[in-house]
């Protein structure tokens, strides 16, 4: 378990500011990040992650500092970034390789607690009687699950997901998440989540941030994330233009029905 403290984090791209004075503090919480595209989750991960330099303001993990890569924070992708060609358990227990041939000797390296751990991770997400199987035949929710798993193997005290379960269809992204939320859980992790899916966010987060136009707008409880709230952040307009074109499609159906009949 960790706490994590976000000061006044300020991201600029040139002329574009993808992050503008962003503070909260997180502590042993399974937390979602909302917000629409471009509102800046992905570079508030990455520079919590240590893969982008703040412009300004301060990250810090357990009280201390954060500057460059962490091997505390265990980091899982949209796009799983696995090796296909090997199993779901070198995948787990060697981390983001560039391709199989190294694999080989980094397994020889690797000491009997990461073996262990790596199984663990797996056995965690529901895949330990899978491990040897090659990824590349897995399904699109079995490669996210050895995402997580190889998101823990490192042992960290902080994980974060980008957009973990944007690429599956609904179930397989329910599933996908509470298979997140156990795997947090039961490694003492404190979870840091972008999300696009509204209900899915809904569902498994136990708090809620939400970014527009790379500003903080709120920071609440599952009681509090309200619709208005959620309206607020993705732009009312667009909300009830999918409500239209919802009711106009049951109206065109009701149509197609009645002239059928
Ligand atoms: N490397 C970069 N160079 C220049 N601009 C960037 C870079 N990375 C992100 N940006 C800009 O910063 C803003 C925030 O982008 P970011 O990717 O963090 O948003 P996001 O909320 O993660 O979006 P998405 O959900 O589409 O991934 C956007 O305007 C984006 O164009």
């Amino acid at each position: 378990m960790s706490t994590l403290t976000v000061e006044n984090l300020t991201k600029e791209y040139g002329d574009v500011t993808a992050l503008e004075d962003v503070s909260f503090e997180i502590e042993d919480e399974f937390v979602v990040l909302l917000g629409e595209s471009g509102a800046g989750k992905s570079t508030l991960l990455r520079c919590v992650n240590g893969l982008t330099e703040p412009t300004s303001g301060e990250i810090r993990l357990e009280g201390a500092s954060i500057a460059g890569s962490q091997p505390e924070v265990g980091m899982i992708f949209q796009q799983h970034n696995l090796v296909e060609g090997i199993s779901a358990y070198l995948n787990a227990l060697t981390g983001s390789l560039a391709d199989a041939s190294t694999v080989e000797s980094l397994l020889q390296r690797q000491d009997r607690n990461t073996k262990r751990r790596a199984l663990e991770a797996l056995e965690t997400v529901g895949l330990l009687e899978e491990a040897h199987q090659t990824v590349s035949q897995m399904s699109g929710g079995q490669q996210q699950r050895v995402g997580i798993a190889r998101g823990l193997v490192q042992d960290p005290s902080l994980v974060l997901a980008d957009e973990p379960v944007a690429s599956l269809d609904p179930s397989s992204a329910e599933s996908v998440m509470g298979y997140l939320k156990k795997a947090a859980a039961v490694h003492e992790v404190t979870a840091l989540v972008s999300l696009h899916q509204v209900n899915i966010a809904a569902h498994f987060g136990e708090r809620f941030l939400g970014l527009r136009e790379g500003q903080l707008i709120f920071d609440v409880g599952p009681d509090e994330l309200t619709p208005a709230l959620v309206d607020d952040l993705y732009g009312s307009v667009e909300t009830v233009a999918l409500a239209k074109t919802d009711t106009d499609q049951t109206e065109e159906k009701r149509h197609q029905l009645e002239v059928e009949a």
